[in-house]
């Protein structure tokens, strides 16, 4: 499954808040359509944005008078990291397709660009691979019937997904028993997002609502929890869709494994700690309302925080490409990718 088509001069994003009913795609031509497209959740997930986001840039290249393009695009670059704030892909990739620009041909800026943003895409797609390797490798020896929380497939990570591809690949294993959803409100990645993609693929599961996950574990029918990641600072402090952090302390006072799958790309070792990672607010009509649709009473008011922070205490171990870190994070970090 892909969420993001791409060719020189268009991206086509598969609209996210329309599924599971609706299939319907959003052809993108200039930067600003990407940014408006990862602003609206349309495109969502830390590395699907990023990918994103460099192709925006590359189809800005296309768009801006050749001449202009080396004088305006790092402001456009600039503008697109402001997209969102947590998921660090975002800034990381925009940084990566801008260091295409000063290796391009003068006149031939934006095919540098487009080449560099799909490299990025295939990177991204073959170290997903990696991580379902590792992972289902390790998280088998735990048992087969894994909570998990958000949309961590396809859909948040051009293909196959972090954390949902370790459950693709213990699938593929014959070592998945189960696999339990965490709806995850108020966008619902879990109830509409990642039931879609197992469905698409035969692989067993139920939604769980989100207050469920606690007495799930009490009643023993959870092995291990496995959930994505938007950042993790260099002590592994994780950032990840809200609820997370509930899922890790509730995972740590039954005992249960509770493991991050998550790319080089998602690691910030430039921060120390989680207490750095700005942390998104979005609209409280996003909470008050079901996709526009009143919920609670006229004039309710609402936090709706995105994302929070997981400690790295509570995290049995960090799944990435490059192996397992364990804790301690900062040695074990800093050991499978170097210092930043
Ligand atoms: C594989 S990264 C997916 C990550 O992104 C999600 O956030 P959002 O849906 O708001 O983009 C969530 O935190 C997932 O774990």
């Amino acid at each position: 499954m892909r969420a993001i088509r791409y060719q020189p001069d268009r991206l086509e994003l598969l609209d996210q808040t329309r599924l599971p009913h609706e299939t319907v795609w959003l052809t993108c031509t200039t930067a600003e359509d990407v940014y408006r497209a990862i602003q609206a959740m349309q495109v969502r997930g830390a590395p699907a944005i990023g990918a994103a986001a460099a192709f925006g840039l590359a189809l800005e290249a296309r768009r801006l008078p050749a001449e202009e393009v080396r004088s305006r695009l790092p402001e456009v670059a600039a503008w697109m990291k402001t997209a969102r704030p947590t998921a660090v892909n975002l800034m990381q990739a925009v940084d990566e397709v801008m260091s295409a620009l000063d290796e391009a041909p003068r006149g031939a800026e934006a095919d540098a660009l487009y080449r560099r943003a799909v490299a990025i895409a295939e990177r991204d797609i073959a170290t997903n691979r990696r991580i379902g390797e590792v992972g289902a490798e390790w998280v088998a020896r735990h048992g087969g019937r894994i909570l998990t929380h958000c949309n961590t497939g396809s859909l948040a990570t051009v293909e196959y997904g972090t954390a949902l591809g370790v459950l693709r690949a213990m699938h593929a294993a014959g070592t998945l028993k189960h696999v339990y959803v965490d709806e995850t409100r108020p966008y619902l990645q879990g109830a509409r997002l990642t039931a879609y993609e197992l469905k698409e693929e035969g692989i067993p599961f139920d939604i769980l609502t989100d207050s469920t996950a606690g007495f799930a574990m009490k009643l023993g029918w959870i092995d291990a929890v496995v959930v994505g990641a938007d950042r993790i600072a260099k002590n592994g402090d994780t950032a990840n869709k809200i609820g997370t952090y509930s899922l890790a302390v509730l995972a740590s006072y039954h005992g249960i494994p509770f493991y991050v799958a998550a790319p080089r790309t998602t690691l910030d070792l430039s921060m120390s700690s989680g207490d750095e990672i700005p942390i998104e607010e979005r609209s409280a009509d996003e909470v008050t309302h079901w996709f526009g649709r009143p919920v609670a009473p006229e004039g309710a008011t609402a936090r709706h925080l995105a994302f929070d922070v997981t400690p790295g205490h509570l995290i049995t171990g960090i799944i990435t490409e490059a192996g397992v870190a364990l804790p301690p994070y900062e040695e074990s970090l800093t050991r499978l990718f170097g210092g930043g």
